[in-house]
């Protein structure tokens, strides 16, 4: 754990997300920035080519903390950025789901996430890598990823319109054929849905890795097998009142290096971004490979 004062921070704001007005929210940066004699920049998103734009003003600087100020997507892309260089990620939560602040005990209301930026401890958390690519909250191959596809592709957002398209990709969704080699289990066999998982809950609170341990140094595989309809009552249940891991249903691989190999080639995102679907899928473990602006005594 460090606690140290930041001196020169950087805010990466996606101005769309969670579809509020971000005027009041820069002046309140501003105001706690100079309140601290915090130097800082604001860079506001455009949705084309951030990351890479992102890169060239982090290798050019030499900022103490980034913070993500948007959803998800927003907070993937500035932490994939920032992991190995020892600058931490801060996030003021702002999306409809926020799964890695919430795993993480980051305030949910923004102004008390926003006192983090004066009045915060930085640790170190574990990511992962799939075919190198790197993820830090949760991955999926099967029914989620579906989802997140077709939520991807359409253009109404908000969590009603995922668990609309969830139901309605539920009624026709076949398991599909996986083996799994883990450092020190396998698996071969059809499942619902495989989720590579750093972390504990996605952002709708439905927790599919409720004993994960976000800098142990190990990842989880967490397997949906197929289940009866009648079932699926009580799986939802378990997803959302943390015990998913009691299920019948439920395997769960705990490992530091796994190979998936995707038999029937299922459509698979990281971190809730959908990525190109392979058949052999090599995840490792890079131990407390990223900082994170916490609260203190969290
Ligand atoms: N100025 C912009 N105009 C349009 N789209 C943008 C802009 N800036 C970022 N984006 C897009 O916003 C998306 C990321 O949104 P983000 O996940 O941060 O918020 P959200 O969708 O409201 O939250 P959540 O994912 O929790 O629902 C990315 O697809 C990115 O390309």
């Amino acid at each position: 754990m460090e606690l140290h004062k930041h001196r020169n921070l950087l805010f990466v704001l996606n101005p769309i997300a969670g579809d509020i007005e971000k005027e009041d929210l820069k002046e309140d940066i501003a105001a706690i920035c100079q309140e601290h004699e915090i130097k800082y920049e604001i860079y506001t998103t455009t949705g084309e080519n951030d990351k890479e734009e992102l890169k060239k003003k982090l290798d050019g600087n030499t900022f103490e903390g980034v913070y993500a100020v948007g959803g998800d997507g927003t907070v993937s892309m500035v932490g994939d950025l920032l992991i190995g260089t020892g600058t931490p990620l801060g996030i003021i939560p702002l999306g409809s789901g926020n799964g890695l602040a919430k795993d993480l005990d980051i305030p949910q209301d923004t102004e008390e996430a926003l006192e983090l930026i004066h009045k915060h401890v930085v640790r170190n958390i574990d990511t992962i890598t799939l075919n190198g690519m790197p993820s830090i909250h949760l991955s999926d191959l099967g029914f989620n990823a579906l989802v997140v596809q077709r939520f991807c592709e359409g253009d109404t957002r908000g969590p009603g319109a995922y668990a609309w398209i969830a139901l309605q990709e539920y009624l026709s969704y076949e398991p599909k054929h996986y083996r799994i080699e883990t450092d020190s289990d396998s698996f071969e066999g059809k499942a619902f849905m495989v989720t590579v998982a750093n972390a504990n809950a996605w952002g709708s609170n439905a927790s599919i890795n409720p004993d994960g341990i976000l800098n142990d140094g190990m990842f989880e595989i967490c397997l949906i097998e197929p289940f009866p309809k009648a079932a699926s009552i009580g799986i939802l249940y378990k997803l959302y009142t943390d015990s998913i891991d009691t299920s019948v249903y439920t395997r769960i691989l705990k490992c530091r290096r796994a190979t998936i190999y995707n038999l029937d080639h299922e459509v698979m995102h990281i971190d809730g971004e959908p990525v190109d679907t392979t058949e052999k899928i090599e995840v490792e473990m890079h131990a407390k490979s990223l900082k994170v602006i916490l609260p203190k005594g969290g």
